[in-house]
């Protein structure tokens, strides 16, 4: 058996997270990080189209309108598509931070059924920090910012390097990535906050 722990709660020793001096300023669009990624991407017609907007320490918002390709059952928001939206919340909380991290666990609580049309209110936070583990939480209201809970979820991120993405994509899709004249772009692509 391995010694990897995969636990959600920070081990003794966790840091509070420390807000990058770059990051984002408070209020502040983040923006997609890739044009095909289905959580935030523009270039994805059935994604969630997600925006998040950085918020106070290492927190951010983002809203998530459900729409009919999101269904699982009829009317209702399917469950996978809505921990997409707290992964892809959660997700962009390594921009606070100025690091590269992936999803390593995440824990989805449904509370309530959430109906196609709604507006999905996002909010996350990093609590902790040990090594490269990133412990974090993530909340979707609805009905308004501080309206009812409908989905909750807690997570792992790890911290990687862009060879992560260099030696674990699809090739073709790397390529395209990294060809792209716009530098910025190709860090965002890649999760490398420039
Ligand atoms: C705006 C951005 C939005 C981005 C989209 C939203 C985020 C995503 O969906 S990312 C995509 C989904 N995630 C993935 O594809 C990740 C796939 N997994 C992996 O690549 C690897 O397992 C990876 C990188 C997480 C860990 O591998 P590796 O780098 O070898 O880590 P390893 O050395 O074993 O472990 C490092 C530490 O992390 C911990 N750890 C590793 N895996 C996990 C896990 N699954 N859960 C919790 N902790 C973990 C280990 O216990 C270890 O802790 P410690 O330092 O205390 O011993």
């Amino acid at each position: 058996m391995s010694g990897r722990t995969t636990a959600l709660a920070p081990p003794d020793g966790a840091e509070p997270p420390v807000r990058h001096p770059d990051a984002p300023a408070p209020g502040e669009v983040i923006g997609s990080h890739y044009e095909h990624c289905f959580g935030c991407g523009g270039g994805v017609p059935h994604g969630l189209h997600l925006e998040a907007r950085a918020g106070e320490g290492v927190s951010v918002t983002a809203e998530f309108r459900v729409k009919e390709a999101h269904q699982g059952a009829p009317g209702l928001a399917h469950g996978g598509v809505l921990a997409t939206a707290l992964d892809e919340t959660l997700g962009s909380l390594g921009w606070l931070l100025r690091v590269i991290a992936v999803t390593g666990r995440l824990e989805t609580d449904y509370v309530q059924p959430v109906p196609v049309g709604t507006v999905l209110h996002l909010d996350a936070a990093v609590h902790a920090v040990h090594g490269r583990k990133i412990y974090a939480t993530a909340t979707g209201r609805i009905g308004g910012p501080e309206g009812p809970v409908a989905v909750r979820a807690s997570a792992v991120f790890i911290e990687v390097k862009i060879d992560h993405f260099i030696e674990n994509g699809r090739p073709a899709e790397i390529q395209a990535a990294l060809a792209d004249p716009d530098q910025v772009k190709v860090a965002r692509a890649f999760e490398v906050n420039p």
